[in-house]
Formats: C-alpha cells, structure tokens, sequence
C-alpha cells in the first residue's frame, strides 16, 4: 500500500467514528453553518498575486515543520501579509491538524478558509461547512468520477467554493465538470513524495480556461511563480516555505512584496 491508500484507510475509520459521535443534524445548527462564505475563486480572478498560505505542522514527506506556533498568529499573519486564502490541514494522524484549526483560523481571520482534507464522504463537506470553511478541496486520485459530480455538487449547493487536485492527465480528464470552480495541479506525487513543477507546466495547457488554474508544493521561490505565470497559473499553494520559519505571517509579507517587485 502506497502512503495515500494508507491515509484513505484510515480515514474511512475516522469519518465513522466521526458520523456517530455527531450528526449531521447537529452539524447543521451550528451557527457557522448558515455564515455567507467569501469566495477564494474572485479573490484569485482579482488578485496580483494569487498566494494561497498553507497552515501545516508536519507531513509524510517532510515529517516535523514546526509544531510551536499558534494557529491564530499564522492566520492573522497570512491576513496581513495580504494573502488571498488561507490552507488548513485538518487531518491529524499525517499532518498534525485538526478542525479546531479551522475554528480558530475562523475567528481570526476573514480570508477564504480551504479545508484540505482527504475527503471521502458528504460528511466531511457538511463538517466543513460548520466549522468555517469557504473551500474544500477533492483529490482526484482517491475519488471516482461520481463521487467528484456528487461531492462538488453537495458543496455548491452550500456556497462553498471547489479545488479539484489532479497530479496527471488521466486524473484531469475524468474531472472535469462544471461544479468545479478551481483545478489544482500538486507538483508532488502524493504516492511517491516527487515534487516537479515540470508538472504544473505539463498539464496547465490541458485546463480549459473557464477554471481558475492553481499550482500546488513545492514551491518556495518568487522565481518558480514567475517561470509558472505564463502557463496560466493564478494561484500558488505555499505551506512548508512559511511555516518551516518562526514567523510564517511576516515570511508571507517578504514574499509578496518581492513578487510585486520584480
Ligand atoms: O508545503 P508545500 O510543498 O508548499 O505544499 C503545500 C500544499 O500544496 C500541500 O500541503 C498539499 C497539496 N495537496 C495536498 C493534499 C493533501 C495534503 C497536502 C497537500
């Protein structure tokens, strides 16, 4: 089993367990449940720089990054260093996360949340919804074609706005479908731990211009931005380039401000 199968499995376990201790009903009382989202897909149409900041403690690939910062400082850092949206890993087994991240991302930021999770059920977007997100994430490697129609479709109709991550062509062509708003491509192989941007390059000329293109890892230059822009690119995923400092919001800043300037 390669690491992604093993992430799957467990997390077909935890959503179980997850859906007996909470029920939807419950999920949908709670107040953010009804909050009006913000649109991660306009920020990036309108923004110069298209930086999607990462909150991220650890990772498979890269074990530890940094596990003495606090959630609240690195959302109000990442706002203030003018990002256009805010990652946060929830998983907690692989990546040290939680959804009490995202609550606490929620209360201390107003920029559009995206809850990157391996989601595998209608549950997890319905969690997502009422713990602050605007954003999911779908990985196409680990859904079929259905589950993308039927899990995009459940998060529009709840305002959420959809990333659908492909990491090679076949994964793209089974895809797309109009309830997407975002196409990610992963510059790392979630299977192998490659990281090539040579990837992003690749299968930017196969997203039809109607979605809004995203390069994700790996990415922690100005100049990888530059080189990946004239492909099409809008948006950048940056996580372990930030977080691995002491101050990721101020890293951000830095970042940002070296973009516009060259
Ligand atoms: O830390 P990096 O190399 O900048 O990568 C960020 C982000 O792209 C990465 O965390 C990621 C992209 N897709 C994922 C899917 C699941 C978990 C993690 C990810």
């Amino acid at each position: 089993m390669n690491i992604l199968d093993k992430i799957v499995v467990d997390k077909r376990k935890e959503v179980n367990l997850r859906k007996s201790l909470i029920p939807v009903s419950q999920l949908e009382q709670s107040i953010l449940f009804n909050r009006a989202t913000i649109s991660l897909t306009s920020n990036l149409r309108n923004s110069k720089s298209g930086i999607i900041a990462e909150h991220k403690r650890r990772s498979p690939s890269k074990s530890v990054i940094n596990y003495s910062l606090n959630v609240q400082d690195v959302a109000s850092g990442y706002e203030n260093a003018g990002v256009c949206g805010m990652s946060i890993l929830t998983d907690g087994k692989y990546f040290g996360g939680s959804l009490d991240d995202l609550l606490v991302a929620r209360a201390s930021a107003s920029l559009p949340l995206l809850r990157k999770e391996f989601i595998i059920d209608e549950y997890q977007i319905l969690e997502a919804k009422a713990y602050g997100a605007d954003v999911i994430l779908l990985i196409a490697a680990i859904l079929t074609k259905a589950e993308i129609k039927l899990f995009s479709e459940l998060a529009k109709s709840l305002n959420l706005d959809v990333l659908l991550e492909v990491h090679n062509e076949e994964e793209l062509h089974k895809s797309i479908m109009p309830s997407l708003d975002m196409l990610g491509v992963n510059n790392r192989n979630l299977k192998t731990f490659e990281v090539s941007l040579d990837t992003s390059k690749q299968l930017s000329q196969l997203i039809p211009d109607d979605f809004v293109k995203i390069s994700e890892s790996g990415i922690s230059t100005v100049e990888a931005i530059k080189e990946l822009q004239p492909y099409g690119f809008k948006g950048f995923l940056i996580g372990e380039n930030f977080m691995k400092t002491d101050n990721p919001g101020e890293s951000a800043t830095i970042f940002i401000k070296d973009l516009a300037g060259l």
